[in-house]
């Protein structure tokens, strides 16, 4: 397997793309940077990263396999592969917040950006950008963030989260190949943070409703049931869980 460690560059997932584009690249291809310059995080935001104190690195997978219907499930991989990876390094309180953050307690800890070549109507490749928050202690601006060493008061060797990620990668894409959609749906839901509690969400015209996670559709939408007992689902673009 092929890493490529840098010491810094704008964006992990967007040197692994240019090198992918110009480049024949082995399948789990990892590229990670002690400094990004330009860290991107999902909706547009930015990944704030203090320089070599976490682990910022980018994942290639060939996804031309997958119908594109199944698109959500490269996150529901991926969002399982970082929280069975944290599991292992005993980090408690893990949860998924929808659609790919991960918390422990509720605390963001990890973030996942998955940016898919979609040519045609079918996918192609994945750069699958992990960002986890390993020994960074002071979050500016942030409040929401945490890292290991703050929940646990321990440091951890990040080349093995890295490789720990990879393993469970590896699986949980072998389960998809499998056909197993069913069975990472219901784990990925099995780990839904706040699911079945009422929770506050904002909608995209601003207005702010409560509601409780259901679980998710076949293809990701979030499931909220709202006041009047209907169940609503809803795209990323469309809503936005508050803490
Ligand atoms: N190192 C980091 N750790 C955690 N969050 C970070 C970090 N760097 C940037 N962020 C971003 O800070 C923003 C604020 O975090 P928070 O999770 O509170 O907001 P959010 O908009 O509800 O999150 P999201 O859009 O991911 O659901 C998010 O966009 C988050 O991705
Ligand atoms: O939660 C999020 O908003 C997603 C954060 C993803 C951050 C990682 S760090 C490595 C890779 N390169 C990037 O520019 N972003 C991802």
């Amino acid at each position: 397997m092929l890493i490529i460690k840098l010491n810094a560059t704008n964006s992990t997932n967007s040197y692994l793309r240019e090198l992918s584009n110009n480049k024949q690249l082995e399948d789990y291809t990892v590229v990670t940077a002690k400094h990004q310059l330009q860290g991107r995080g999902q909706r547009g935001t930015n990944w704030e990263s203090e320089t070599g104190k976490n682990l910022t690195f980018s994942v290639l997978k060939d996804i031309s396999g997958i119908p594109i219907t199944d698109n959500f499930f490269v996150s529901v991989v991926t969002a399982l592969a970082v929280r069975a990876t944290l599991n292992d390094f005993l980090i408690p309180n893990l949860s998924i917040k929808w659609p790919n953050d991960i918390l422990s307690a509720n605390k963001k800890i990890a973030g996942i950006l998955i940016e898919n070549n979609i040519k045609k109507n079918a996918l192609g490749s994945s750069i699958i950008g992990i960002g986890i928050n390993v020994h960074q202690t002071y979050f500016e601006n942030l409040p929401q963030a945490s890292s290991l060493q703050l929940i646990t008061g321990k440091t951890f060797n990040p080349d093995h989260l890295l490789l720990g990620t990879i393993t469970h990668l590896k699986f949980y894409f072998e389960q998809l190949k499998q056909h197993k959609q069913k069975l990472l749906k219901a784990e990925y839901e099995s780990f839904l943070f706040r699911k079945n509690k009422p929770s506050t969400f904002k909608k995209i015209d601003g207005s702010v409703i409560t509601g409780y996670i259901q679980g998710i559709t076949d293809s990701g939408r979030l499931c909220v049931l709202e006041q009047d007992a209907a169940i609503e689902t809803y795209d990323l673009k469309q809503i936005r869980l508050l803490y």
